[in-house]
């Protein structure tokens, strides 16, 4: 059964009980996807008197206290608080709608005659401007990075310099009104830019004309079956009153429901 979907003047539609999660678990130990020199995430059981918060160790239910860092551990989504001193620039302020428009692109990183690997405001533009759903302009863009190798889901990203943006393409999809940017990396910016964060501060405008809606969600995984085109997003955050939470990004096939 298909549920509808309005998106400027078209009846869109989608249905609810296919969802394509492109988020990774966030599970402890050293095994899972790690950036910027991050601790893994950690559970710890918690004891409080004769209390054991472990069912596994006799205790009546599991009660468990979680060490995560949310911009090296997973899937998380930031907003422009992770760039600003404001004290109201958290994500739970900043994100207020959960349904998004979403076209998902793969493209292909450059070497550049630095070494670097960048993403390339031309290669993204061409996708995006081309092919049969160019007509609709999304308000999320999920970017794939090719090759696509299932290792992105436990790579240990710190000090290889991983791909990133190049400044110029944050500075499009901010000028063409892009809110939701998702992505299979650790960062839209260079690992180590002097703390320049050029593609953050294009994305978001900052501080010149702070785009506060904006979100940026970085790694991701979009397995290889979920095929380039128009998606329904559904951007689930924990209501964290920090610049970043953890995240779950839901895609669903959008059909032209005329
Ligand atoms: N490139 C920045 C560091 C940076 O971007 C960063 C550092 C810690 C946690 C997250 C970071 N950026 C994530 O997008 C720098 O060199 O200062």
């Amino acid at each position: 059964m298909l549920a509808t979907y309005p998106y400027q003047g078209r009846p869109f539609a989608f249905d609810p009980a296919a969802p394509l999660d492109i988020s990774l678990p966030l599970a402890p130990g050293a095994g899972q996807v790690n950036c910027f020199w991050a601790e893994p995430v950690k559970f710890e059981v918690i004891r409080v008197g004769s209390f054991v918060g472990s069912v596994a160790q006799g205790g009546s239910t599991n009660y468990q206290r979680v060490h995560l860092t949310p911009h090296g551990n997973g899937t998380h989504t930031e907003c422009y608080g992770h760039i600003s001193a404001e004290p109201q620039a958290t994500l739970d302020r900043c994100l207020r709608r959960f349904l998004f428009v979403a076209r998902l692109v793969s493209v292909q990183a450059r070497p550049q005659p630095n070494g670097d690997e960048v993403v390339l405001l031309e290669d993204v533009r061409r996708e995006l401007e081309s092919g049969p759903d160019a007509n609709l302009w999304p308000e999320a863009l999920v970017l794939r990075t090719l090759p696509n190798h299932k290792s992105k889901r436990t790579r240990q990203y710190s000090g290889t310099n991983p791909t990133y943006l190049e400044p110029a393409l944050a500075e499009y999809l901010a000028a063409h009104h892009i809110e939701h940017l998702l992505l299979d990396l650790p960062s839209v910016d260079r690992e180590e830019d002097g703390g320049q964060l050029l593609a953050h501060h294009a994305f978001w405008q900052y501080p010149a004309a702070t785009r506060t809606a904006a979100t940026i969600t970085e790694l991701i995984f979009v397995p290889d079956e979920v095929e380039d085109g128009l998606y329904l997003l559904n951007l689930q955050v924990t209501s964290l009153a920090l610049d970043a939470s953890p995240s779950k990004p839901i895609l669903y096939a959008l059909y032209d429901g005329r």
